[in-house]
């Protein structure tokens, strides 16, 4: 199945208008999801308030719900995403501390993964849905050779 996007569903809720420089990112996010032989991660990288859930939100107003999961690594609920869930909730990944298994509810049509929020990613949770993700769609590629796309705050480096 291929990835599927179509603009006239922007129209599906109402979004501010992306201004200049927001254009041609989502334009090239778009190109870059849309191109399977480029790379498969992205990083949409801004300072706070630079219209980063603004732009995810176009994004997943024109992309076919059933390809695309979209989560953010804070467990406080405070992201502004569209349907979104915690990394966690859509894979399954097991909390330390609690025993109970929690089923992964990604589709398995996944094609493209939004994680907001991406400076608190844990590296063994990145690992464990890598690891998942190649399993499922037996590809020993990152995340299976789907598109990630990650979105988070410039990094600053420690002095
Ligand atoms: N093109 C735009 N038109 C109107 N409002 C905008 C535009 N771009 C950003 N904003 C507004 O600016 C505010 C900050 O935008 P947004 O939340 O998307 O930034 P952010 O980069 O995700 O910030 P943070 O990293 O703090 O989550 C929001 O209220 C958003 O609606």
């Amino acid at each position: 199945m291929s990835f599927h996007y179509s603009p006239e569903q922007s129209k599906v809720e109402h979004l501010p208008k992306l201004r200049g420089a927001q254009r041609s990112v989502y334009n090239s996010i778009l190109k870059k999801l849309k191109d399977k032989n480029g790379s498969r991660i992205i990083f949409l990288s801004g300072p706070s308030g630079s219209g980063k859930t603004l732009l995810l939100n176009h994004i997943i107003n024109v992309c076919d719900k059933d390809v695309l999961e979209i989560t953010s690594t804070n467990n406080s609920g405070s992201t502004l995403l569209k349907n979104s869930r915690t990394l966690h909730s859509a894979f399954g990944i097991p909390i330390v501390g609690k025993h109970e298994w929690t089923s992964p509810k990604y589709s398995s049509n996944l094609e493209v993964l939004i994680i907001d929020d991406v400076n608190s990613l844990n590296i063994s949770d990145a690992q464990y849905v890598d690891n998942l993700l190649r399993e499922k769609f037996r590809a020993d590629v990152p995340f299976g050779g789907i598109a990630v796309l990650l979105a988070g705050n410039p990094m600053v480096p420690e002095m």
